[in-house]
């Protein structure tokens, strides 16, 4: 299969230079050119465990690698995950569930997709003959850069570059970034948002002269966010073997639709949603949830993606993000390159784009929008303990106080994409706890309330000695990055 860019100025390229390549050289996103369907079988799939989902995916958009070379990364990339069985479908009642998606090595969604990562990555590599490093640039809001770090650390060839925001992520996300054992990683606290890192790693990414000198080094850029399209893909499988869950356990009838909402920052978990969907998987309505940066929910009602507003820091910080890099992907799918350049230019000019009805209309069809603030994240966190014995995280709790917004007759699947153990401070003051100076001390108190050990994956990282102290203004990070790399 080959690739192509959202923004129609660049050659369409195989699916392991899409891979390497991260971001299209024209700074648009790579999309299928024809997007696969699947016939799916309805009694096998219930049947079918996630290796089997995962290599029927992978090898639907991936055709490079056989069989056996994606069975093998996919059993390699979940060893370290607590379940056996990958993510697990939770019934919070007879019509809500949960997927917990935070079974993995830093507690959240982005594991799923980032232990995959590194092994498609350096087969893509192999498989081309490319002999450069691959320096790997990664934005991050919390949660990205630790499942980044993880998935990287020490694997061959490559470099793996993380910019988190100075101030947002909670104690246990920045404890990860910063003790990471990796030989090869780099991590700055970047004295500006989410939104100020992902333009810089864009810039970078996409600059001509900086990628010369890169080449003469034998340094070449890639990406671990999800403009990557390895993200993606790897990230749609979670939402068939959600549907297979609830055929064989009768929640669900073969072929009947279900409806997905998914806690949304970048827009590239509830892009894979919308992707499983074109698929094949018989997806109902698409609910993006978003906290009070809530740019998306106004857009989704209005047209207007207006991203000039003011930044809030709220509890669930991997959704603090006003320029959702994934929905490019979406508009193109809807409006075609044209369109999309155009609507991409204004919003780099002037950080607000208005799309025509008719794409409106079609964005209607398929998605529903809607935010929590802090305080009826707080309350859903609150409720939902007390009436389910639950514990959500706050990204969690945003989705479900979303999904409560839209009442319709179907089953609804709503992500939990984080445990609630890497924001206890959060959480507990939900609860109406007073959190401890000691994070430590806070893991126990959500160990107890949940009835639950602390994950054997954080059980010991207060203990771990901080590696990272840098702190850059958005301004050093280019002669910063060419430093650490020696150019
Ligand atoms: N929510 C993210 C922000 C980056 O999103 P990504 O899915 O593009 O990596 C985070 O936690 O870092």
């Amino acid at each position: 299969m080959k690739f192509q860019s959202t923004r129609g100025n660049a050659p369409a390229v195989s699916g392991l230079q899409a891979l390497i390549n991260g971001l299209a050289p024209d700074g648009g996103l790579y999309v299928p050119q024809a997007f696969p369907k699947i016939d799916f079988n309805w009694d096998q799939l219930a049947k079918a465990d996630y290796f089997q989902i995962g290599q029927l995916v992978l090898s639907t958009f991936f055709d490079e690698f056989s069989q056996g070379e994606l069975a093998d990364f996919l059993h390699q990339a979940y060893a370290q995950f607590d379940r056996p069985e990958i993510v697990k479908v939770h019934a919070l009642d007879g019509k809500r569930q949960l997927l917990e998606l935070f079974h993995g090595p830093t507690l959240a969604f982005k594991d799923m997709a980032l232990s995959l990562l590194p092994y498609l990555l350096t087969a893509a590599v192999k498989k081309t003959g490319q002999k450069d490093v691959l320096v790997i640039l990664t934005a991050t809001s919390g949660d990205t850069g630790g499942a980044a770090l993880q998935g990287f650390s020490d694997i061959g060839q490559t470099q793996i570059v993380v910019y988190y925001p100075s101030v947002g992520v909670s104690a246990l996300q920045r404890q990860q970034m910063t003790t990471t054992p990796g030989q090869n990683a780099h991590v700055v606290a970047v004295e500006g948002n989410f939104d100020d890192a992902q333009r810089v790693v864009k810039k970078l990414l996409a600059d001509p002269e900086l990628a010369k000198q890169m080449q003469t080094a034998g340094l070449r850029f890639s990406s671990a966010n999800s403009i990557n399209i390895g993200r993606l893909v790897a990230q749609v499988i979670y939402y068939i073997y959600a549907y297979a869950q609830l055929l064989k356990s009768g929640r669900l009838k073969s072929g009947e639709k279900l409806d997905v909402t998914v806690p949304t920052g970048n827009f590239g978990d509830i892009l894979a949603a919308y992707w499983a969907k074109k698929l094949g998987l018989p997806l109902g309505k698409l609910t993006v949830a978003s906290n009070a940066n809530h740019v998306l929910t106004d857009f989704f009602a209005s047209g207007i993606y207006n991203a000039k507003r003011d930044f809030h820091v709220t509890t669930s910080p991997a959704m603090d993000i006003l320029l959702s890099s994934n929905l490019e992907r979406l508009l193109f799918d809807v409006a075609g390159a044209e369109k999309t350049r155009h609507w991409m230019a204004d919003l780099a000019d002037k950080q607000t784009f208005t799309v025509d009805d008719k794409t409106l209309d079609l964005l209607q069809q398929s998605f529903n929008a809607a935010f929590a603030d802090v305080d009826q994240t707080s309350q859903t966190i609150k409720e939902t303990f007390r009436d389910h014995d639950y514990l959500l995280d706050p990204h969690t709790a945003v989705a479900v106080y979303a999904n409560q917004q839209f009442t319709t007759q179907r089953q609804q699947l709503i992500v939990s994409t984080a445990s609630p153990f890497k924001f206890a401070e959060i959480v507990l003051s939900a609860l109406g706890q007073k959190p401890a100076d000691d994070p430590a001390a806070n893991l126990k108190q959500v160990a107890q309330i949940a009835k639950l050990p602390v994950p054997a994956a954080i059980a010991d990282l207060f203990t771990k000695k901080v590696r990272f102290h840098e702190q850059l203004t958005i301004d050093q990070l280019g002669e910063d990055l060419k430093a650490s790399l020696g150019l």
